[in-house]
């Protein structure tokens, strides 16, 4: 018999200190503690008239348009993608009620220092000098253990919810990759995908109202260990997007549009034609509680992912050696700066 490793098994050999698991009781929480002050930055606020695309895709340049806005922003938005604004509010929803339960119950379920799953502060955490306003929830495969742990009995329609959103945009994270293959003119049989199943992961993200969002980061600057990323961030502000040149940009929220993320896997396939963008969640000054729902897409851990031979100009040299996604997802663990930097040629 044959024993494949799974994503959340290569998490588990990379344990973390219950301190950088433990989200803050922001319920009772006045001030902001110094362990959550971050330096001021000018560009929390950016008022950039920068617009990402947003693309539709039943568009016929959608390709080409999604080829491009890989290119000049690592980042766009998607309409007409398929998935209903009913299951994109209800899956919001189902988020709210989880990070609405008391602090307690929400320790039910605590991820576990060797664990990839269930709530607690961003994996990131231990990698930054100061702690995020933010608490997530983290499902690899069936949500049901930890749904059971929160809600003993009534837990059939936060399961439900869960396992048809997960559903759908597998359904659509395939749709995206086939979109943006085509845009770079490559085909299926060019790759060595079919050594699994794509390593999937649903994160439930919140953003509690913060007294003073000035001097709190929601999410620190990072790079997604993803092929691409699909995000649902409802109504609220909070997603920014690094671009050379431009410094800090707002993704203004769209009804019903998803946000797509170039994650690091594609970056090193494309030869970083197609670059991993850095983004990161700042703080509400309205004093809401954001609340936003991201779906990370990545190859079958085992698979070997290189620059492809077929993409590089005349002369072009691959930047990047050859890495196995789970090889990757343990670099990536351990060093969290300039992982890429790390598989340089
Ligand atoms: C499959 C994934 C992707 C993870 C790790 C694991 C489960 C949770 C994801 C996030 C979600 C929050 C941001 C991030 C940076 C984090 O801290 O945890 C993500 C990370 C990554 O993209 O590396
Ligand atoms: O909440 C957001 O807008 C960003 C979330 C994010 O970047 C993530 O979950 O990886
Ligand atoms: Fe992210």
């Amino acid at each position: 018999m044959t024993t494949t490793t799974t994503l959340a098994q290569v998490y588990r050999e990379h344990p973390i200190h219950l301190r950088d698991i433990i989200p803050l009781d922001f319920n009772s929480i006045r001030s902001v503690p110094d362990s959550h002050v971050w330096p001021i930055s000018d560009d929390f606020s950016s008022d950039h008239q920068l617009m990402v695309p947003i693309i539709d895709l039943k568009d016929p340049n959608a390709v080409k348009l999604a080829g491009h806005a890989c290119k000049t922003w690592g980042a766009f938005q998607v309409i007409n993608h398929g998935i209903h604004l009913n299951l994109l509010e209800e899956v919001e929803s189902e988020a709210r009620r989880l990070f609405s339960l008391p602090t307690q119950t929400k320790m039910k379920a605590l991820r576990e220092p060797a664990g990839a799953t269930g709530y607690g502060l961003a994996r990131i955490s231990p990698f930054f000098p100061k702690y995020m306003w933010h608490e997530g929830f983290t499902i690899m495969d069936s949500p049901t253990d930890h749904a059971r742990a929160l809600w003993p009995t009534g837990n059939a329609r936060f399961c439900d919810v869960i396992e048809r959103y997960q559903k759908q945009m597998k359904v659509l994270a395939e749709k995206l990759t086939d979109l943006i293959l085509e845009s770079l003119a490559i085909f299926r049989e060019d790759l060595n995908w079919d050594v699994g199943s794509p390593s999937t992961a649903l994160q439930l993200n919140s953003y509690p109202p913060c007294p003073n969002p000035n001097r709190a980061m929601g999410l620190a600057p990072h790079t997604d260990t993803s092929f691409l990323t699909i995000l649902y961030q409802g109504s609220i502000s909070g997603l920014q997007i690094f671009k050379q040149g431009a410094g800090w940009i707002s993704m203004l929220p769209v009804t019903g549009a998803l946000v797509v993320n170039v994650g690091d896997l594609l970056h090193i396939l494309t030869n970083a034609r197609f670059p991993s963008v850095l983004h990161r969640a700042v703080l509400n000054q309205e004093g809401s509680h954001r609340v936003s729902v991201a779906y990370f897409y990545g190859l079958p851990i085992e698979c070997s992912v290189s620059p492809l031979l077929k993409l590089l100009d005349s002369g072009e040299n691959p930047r990047y050696r050859p890495v196995t996604v789970k090889e990757y997802v343990d670099i990536k663990s351990k060093y969290f700066e300039e992982p890429l930097t790390s598989i340089r040629i």
